[in-house]
């Protein structure tokens, strides 16, 4: 689904991810790990061509980034759901507007039963009309993992997802993303949170990765 040869990345300063090489197949669980400012969110990136290695080959579902019409990065787009660290929403729209943009940015409408469903299934059911400033962190996260995967994507990358939430509202969200790997998605999710993957791995064949002298490489036992 994602293949990673010999890639190198960096922003002017000398590589930051250097002769990188490995696949996420698809329906897989992973975790990428590494300290603070080692390229989590660039190796995310990318995944989903938002940045473009300055050496070596991305591919994204079969196809090299590098060669990509508009129109097919327009598609692949739209197979890979982000939940961004940041995660932002448009304050004056109410939460389900916002949660349906991407099919709305698409020229798409959302059908409102699925949107009900969407929203339930992130426990936001009585949030529907509200505004995202409204909410709470862990409200916010779980509106835009409903967001991510409103397009029905293949693939769902999270960014740091639980990083400002408490253990409960971290291991909601963990099971989210656990229920959706068992609906066949591929998971990637960047994270310092050593406890969530533990819990992870109870429950699913989660994988770690580590970004480690520039390169990212499969964990060991030892985490
Ligand atoms: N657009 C950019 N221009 C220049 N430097 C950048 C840019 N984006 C990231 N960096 C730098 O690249 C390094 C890696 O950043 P990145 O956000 O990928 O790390 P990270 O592992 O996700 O960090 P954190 O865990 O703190 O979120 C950092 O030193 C960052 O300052």
């Amino acid at each position: 689904m994602i293949a990673f040869r010999n890639v190198t990345h960096g922003y002017g300063d000398g590589p930051l991810l250097s002769d990188v090489s490995l696949t996420l197949p698809p329906g897989s669980f992973h975790f990428l790990t590494g300290p603070s400012g080692a390229g989590k969110s660039t190796f995310l990136k990318l995944c989903y061509r938002e940045l473009m290695p300055i050496a070596g080959t991305v591919e994204i579902f079969g196809q090299d980034v590098s060669h990509m019409s508009r129109d097919a990065v327009a598609m692949a787009r739209r197979k890979i759901g982000v939940v961004h660290q940041d995660c932002q929403f448009l304050d004056h729209l109410p939460l389900a507007d916002n949660v349906a943009l991407p099919l709305t940015v698409a020229g798409r409408e959302a059908n409102p039963e699925e949107l009900k469903e969407l929203l339930a299934w992130v426990g936001l059911s009585g949030h529907a009309r509200a505004r995202p400033p409204s909410l709470s962190g862990g409200e916010r996260q779980r509106a835009a993992l409903a967001r991510a995967v409103i397009t029905a994507p293949e693939m769902v990358l999270a960014d740091e997802p639980t990083g400002n939430l408490d253990w409960d509202m971290s291991q909601r969200l963990l099971t989210l993303l656990v229920e959706l790997n068992r609906m066949g998605k591929t998971i990637l999710i960047a994270t310092h949170d050593m406890n969530l993957i533990r819990t992870a791995k109870s429950q699913v064949a989660a994988r770690v990765l580590r970004i480690r002298d520039r390169t990212v490489q499969h964990a060991g036992a030892d985490l």
